[in-house]
């Protein structure tokens, strides 16, 4: 058998000159190409090199800053306020806050926290950032604002912290991310907003008030649609109107109008008027501006009122028949104000009060509210009675058997039979009693029967008394209704 041959294997020393040949070219090759082409093209080169060479991602990454130059990005507290709604049950980290105004807690997501949402079958990815304050290049230890994150030197220093909001997504979805998801976490905020928000109750006074009086309170009053005894057909027929209201900005553009709507309630005192008032305020989220029209001195003094009122509010003129000089249907004056100080003029007549206020809320005013509550509907100027000056009357009338069921409900926990009921629903259909002499007897023990015992009397007592003084008064005059409703409420 022939004996294999090797090619010659280069020596040690052969392959360590080749080294240092290669090594030395390297260095002159590397010298020359430094020497030949400027710092500046060498970086743009390689820029450009691994611009091209880089593998191209396929997601998109939109950045919500907490700021956009010094002002607030309302993109940014609209995409907080909607994550807190996607927060991940497994969340490791959650922030909370509080401020002294608010009356609950807020439970946000953290920074490097992740929270996945879904749109329209398109997964996307948020992530909180929070980067501490850096120090820039070229600083030399200048000193920190904390409270406004500026640097005290113009030169180097420290870049503020910055707080931002992450969404990624794959690119492709970008025009649907943006045109329709967006608009979406706007509009989703704005409702969350509007459910935290608490109702003030603004009480708008010409001359001002004296040392510790309060322009604004917020409104603690517990009434709601569903509290309220009235007529469910016609607590219904209210809340479609408010919400047909609502919906329709771009009609009311359209045709021209202010977007305003006018609430005329009337009916004898203790019937819910002002509980009314309350419920649609909480209903809405609306504040309330109470107007005093006894207290306005004139036109400009209304003026500047009705100036510091805000758009989502109601402005409300309680017993209008008594703040306010109005001519009857014949033309004579019934009431007069009660106060006429010099220098002012009192004769507001109440179209001429809504003619001044349509044209103020053409111009500076959107959903705006106005309601006016009278106990005499009958002594108005027919011209304010007129369609399209108050656009809803509401008669808020005595107490219903419908009514006391949801005041039982309310006051009592008795949401079905108790069977002191049909004596009750009885004396209710033949004798009239406002809602708020009956919620008083509700109110008058714990002990259920002891309450509804009273309630029985109390109605028996009134309609015994009602039978002896009635001796031919019309129990259709609404005069008398009222008399009758407001001794009642001052004897209970
Ligand atoms: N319809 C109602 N539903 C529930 N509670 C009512 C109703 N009406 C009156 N009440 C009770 O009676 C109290 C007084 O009622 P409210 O002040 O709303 O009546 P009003 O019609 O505005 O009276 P006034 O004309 O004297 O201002 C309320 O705090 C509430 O507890």
């Amino acid at each position: 058998m022939a004996a294999r041959t090797f090619p010659e294997m280069p020596t040690p020393s052969s392959l360590l000159s080749a080294y240092a040949s290669m090594s030395t070219s390297i260095m002159l090759f590397r010298t020359m190409f430094n020497q030949l082409f400027p710092r500046e093209l060498r970086r743009y080169v390689l820029n450009a090199v691994r611009f091209y060479w880089k593998p191209k991602s396929s997601k998109l990454t939109l950045v919500f800053d907490e700021k956009d130059g010094l002002t607030a990005n309302h993109m940014f507290e609209a995409a907080e306020a909607f994550l807190c709604t996607r927060i991940n049950p497994d969340s490791e980290r959650l922030r909370i806050t509080k401020s002294v105004k608010e009356n609950h807690i807020n439970v946000k997501f953290a920074d490097s926290e992740t929270i996945a949402d879904s749109f329209e079958g398109i997964q996307v990815s948020w992530t909180y950032v929070r980067q501490q304050p850096q120090q820039r290049p070229g600083g030399d230890g200048d000193t920190l604002d904390y409270a406004s994150g500026n640097s005290s030197s113009g030169r180097g220093g420290f870049s503020p912290e910055r707080k931002y909001i992450e969404l990624k997504f794959d690119k492709k979805y970008r025009e649907t991310i943006i045109s329709s998801y967006l608009p979406l976490i706007l509009q989703r905020s704005e409702q969350l907003q509007n459910q935290k928000k608490i109702v003030k109750l603004h009480n708008l006074q010409s001359y001002g008030g004296g040392p510790g009086h309060k322009e604004s309170v917020n409104l603690d009053h517990p009434s709601t649609f569903d509290t309220l005894a009235m007529d469910p057909g016609m607590k219904k027929a209210i809340i479609d109107d408010l919400n047909l209201f609502l919906k329709r900005k771009e009609f009311y553009k359209r045709v021209g109008k202010a977007w305003k709507r006018g609430y005329l309630l009337y009916g004898p005192p203790g019937t819910g008027k002002s509980s009314l008032i309350a419920a649609i305020a909480n209903y809405l989220k609306f504040d309330i501006f109470d107007l005093q029209l006894s207290n306005v001195g004139g036109d400009s003094s209304l003026k500047k009122l009705m100036l510091r009122t805000s758009n989502r509010s109601i402005l409300v003129i309680e017993d209008i028949d008594c703040s306010i000089q109005l001519p009857d249907r014949k033309g004579t004056v019934l009431s007069k104000l009660p106060e006429v100080k010099s220098g002012r003029d009192p004769m507001f007549s109440l179209s001429g009060l809504l003619n001044f206020i349509d044209g103020l809320w053409s111009c500076c005013g959107d959903e705006r509210i106005i309601i006016f509550t009278t106990n005499h509907k009958e002594r108005l100027d027919p011209a304010l009675l007129r369609p399209g000056r108050m656009d809803v009357h509401i008669h808020m009338s005595y107490l219903t058997v419908d009514g006391f069921e949801t005041l039982a409900a309310n006051y009592l926990n008795i949401h079905d039979y108790h069977w002191r009921f049909r004596e009750i629903k009885e004396l209710i259909k033949c004798k009239k009693v406002t809602p708020a002499e009956v919620a008083e007897e509700l109110m008058k023990s714990d002990d259920v029967d002891v309450v509804l015992e009273g309630l029985v009397k109390f109605l028996k007592r009134k309609k015994m008394e009602d039978d002896e003084s009635k001796d031919g008064v019309d129990d259709d005059d609404e005069e008398s209704e009222v008399r009758e409703a407001k001794k009642a409420k001052i004897i209970s």
